[in-house]
């Protein structure tokens, strides 16, 4: 199975780089996403590998084999695009079948591939239809069948989900999870959404303005990002980040902040506290952990169904801070001071440059 390497690769278009210097592998059969905002340079990343982006300078790899000069054709990938691109005066099993068509393959055995496909993708009863008669989801679903069908060594995805509404795209989302699953297949799949990313990724590559930012399992990038830009990039809402400064003790947004004993300042290299909104608690409830705590104001709250988000700026430095709880009555209204708590467990340390400090 394809392993995908990156190396030294830059792209510019005039004399503005939008892909710098990256070197990356990409292990064989796993579900690799990248991640990052938009323009980042994920879409670029991704031609360039599919052999519709010319390379500036570097070297691309798919099972070892040197792909850099290749045409697209001779690569032996399937890209699966946000537009579906499908043709519509073909129906679904003329879309599936297209690039089996193109190789020359007998009718019989198109005949069958489509249908082994259309199987797996829950389309047999819409062989006949022409994709104008087709839901978004459905037209995915096309798209998808008609890059399986070829067997490529390696699929690609450009945000294929972000036309789909919410139920759609989590139907989607399964469903490529089941796929990526039963076929073991390599899969590089570009978004901007960290949900999808965190749902469906083995491996995440953050990236931001042409440079990889952190590269690791979902786990890994949740829970120790490596620099401040992946702690609030990932997340809903995203981390806290937190201005800290020391003038004898350490000051949050100039107000003095007590540290319980454990918590280690790094020599006074802590320039940034980062706080997942989850891991704030309101109150003063009685917790056996070493914690921070210190005031902070109410702002608004905004429900969400299950949880709510709380609007909250600390008291004193004016920072503000968002913090993620079940719904339910806060007990207190706008602008009424209350303590929060963080254990320091789960408190981020940042230096002045953003680098994470263990
Ligand atoms: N053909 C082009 N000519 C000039 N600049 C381009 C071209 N294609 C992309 N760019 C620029 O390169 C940068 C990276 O674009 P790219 O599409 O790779 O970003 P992205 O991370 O995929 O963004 P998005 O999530 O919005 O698709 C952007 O600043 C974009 O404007």
């Amino acid at each position: 199975m394809a392993g995908v390497t990156f190396s030294n690769l830059s792209k510019s278009y005039g004399n503005v780089p939008v892909v710098k210097a990256l070197d990356l592998t990409l292990k064989s059969g796993e579900f690799t996403v990248l991640l990052g905002p938009s323009g980042c340079g994920k879409t670029t990343l991704l031609r360039m590998l599919a052999g519709l982006e010319e390379v500036t300078e570097g070297e691309i790899a798919i099972d070892g084999r040197v792909v850099t000069d290749l045409h697209a054709s001779e690569r032996d990938i399937a890209m699966v695009f946000q537009s579906y691109a499908l043709y519509p005066h073909l129906d679904v099993a003329g879309n599936i079948g297209f690039p089996l068509e193109v190789r020359g393959l007998p009718k019989s055995e198109i005949a069958a591939k489509v249908r082994s496909v259309a199987g797996m993708l829950g389309l047999l009863e819409l062989l006949t239809r022409k994709p104008k008669q087709l839901s978004g989801g459905q037209r995915q679903r096309v798209a998808l069948g008609r890059a399986m069908v070829r067997d490529p060594k390696v699929f690609l995805f450009d945000e294929p989900l972000s036309n789909l509404d919410a139920n759609m795209r989590e139907e989607m989302r399964s469903e490529l999870i089941r796929f990526h699953r039963e076929t073991g297949k390599s899969i590089v799949y570009v978004t901007h959404d960290q949900v999808e990313a965190m749902t469906m990724a083995q491996r995440i590559i953050v990236m931001r303005q042409g440079s990889i930012q952190q590269n690791g399992t979902p786990f890994e990038i949740y829970k120790q990002p490596k620099n401040d830009f992946v702690a609030q990039f990932v997340g809903s809402p995203g981390m806290n980040i937190l201005d800290t400064d020391f003038a004898g003790c350490l000051r949050l947004g100039g107000a003095p902040l007590t540290v319980p004993a454990g918590f280690d300042l790094s020599g006074g290299q802590v320039a940034k506290l980062g706080i997942r909104p989850e891991d704030i608690r309101l109150g003063t409830s009685a917790t056996t952990e070493a914690s921070l705590s210190f005031p902070v104001r109410l702002v608004d709250v905004q429900p969400l169904g299950a949880t709510m988000i709380i609007d909250l700026k600390t008291v004193g430095g004016n920072l503000p801070l968002i913090a993620l709880a079940e719904w339910r009555d806060p007990g207190i209204s706008p602008n009424s001071e209350i303590e929060v708590v963080v254990p320091i467990s789960a408190v981020h340390k940042f230096a002045a440059d953003g680098v994470r400090i263990c």
